[in-house]
């Protein structure tokens, strides 16, 4: 299919491209996975773009330098695989959240995350803490204006406005996306907004894994499975 017509295709990462793992940290990337992407981007003629919810220094951290368009930060950093960026620089949190965030995780024995727009509180070694995290981040939020991204075993505070839906729609209003039809692969509920994002532009959304989806039109079992449908 990847060859037919005018496509676009939008990855996620975690749980996408790679494994679940037990910390963010903990993932294995395959050594040659920048060199598979980029045989992607080359066979889409550049219309290629990871998004994930991670900073993008931790992505390219794992992946290697990238040369193909990505956004990072649940779709807030975006960058053209030139390296141009694609929207303004985003601020960082306040320094007052990311203090009340680190001696939240540190007080319930979390992993605290700092991104370079984010913090997220990882509860997947302690899931007893789950709706206290959950409610910590949304009072948390409310307090300063700021948003709530959910995940698997993760909440994290980001600036208003992120969304894997704008990172779809500053990619497709650009070359060499503008006029193809995009689609979206993801497996956790940020991606849901990706799989909007597609259909904005007339493509669609693919889920990975078991987690029911209210917007993909389709499904892939498993990481695995994302490989073998793309050839990477
Ligand atoms: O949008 P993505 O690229 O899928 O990023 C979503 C989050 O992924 C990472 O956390 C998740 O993966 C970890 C490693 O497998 C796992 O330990 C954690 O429980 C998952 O939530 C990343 O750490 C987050 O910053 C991303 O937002």
């Amino acid at each position: 299919m990847l060859s037919q017509g005018s496509l676009a295709v939008f990855l996620d990462f975690d749980g996408t491209l790679v494994e679940i793992a037990s910390d963010p940290d903990a993932i294995l990337v395959p050594p040659d996975m920048g060199d598979r992407l980029r045989v992607l981007r080359d066979r889409l003629e550049g219309r290629l773009a990871l998004v994930s919810g991670r900073a993008l220094d931790d992505v390219e951290r794992h992946l290697g330098r990238l040369d193909l368009a990505r956004a990072g930060s649940h779709g807030l950093d975006r960058i053209h695989a030139d390296g141009r960026p694609a929207g303004s620089i985003p601020a960082p949190l306040p320094d007052e959240v990311i203090t009340k965030l680190r001696h939240f995780a540190q007080d319930h024995g979390l992993l605290f995350e700092l991104k370079t727009h984010g913090g997220a509180l990882h509860y997947r070694q302690r899931p007893e803490y789950e709706k206290q995290a959950q409610a910590f981040a949304a009072d948390l939020a409310d307090k300063h204006g700021l948003a709530v991204k959910r995940g698997k075993a993760v909440v994290e505070l980001v600036r208003p406005g992120a969304s894997k839906r704008g990172a779809v729609e500053a990619f497709m209003e650009q070359p060499p996306f503008v006029g193809a039809m995009p689609l979206f692969i993801g497996d956790d509920v940020t991606d849901e907004d990706g799989f909007a994002g597609a259909a904005d532009f007339g493509g669609f959304g693919i889920a990975v894994g078991e987690r029911p989806s209210e917007r993909a039109q389709y499904r892939l079992d498993n990481v695995a499975a994302v490989h073998h449908w793309l050839e990477i």
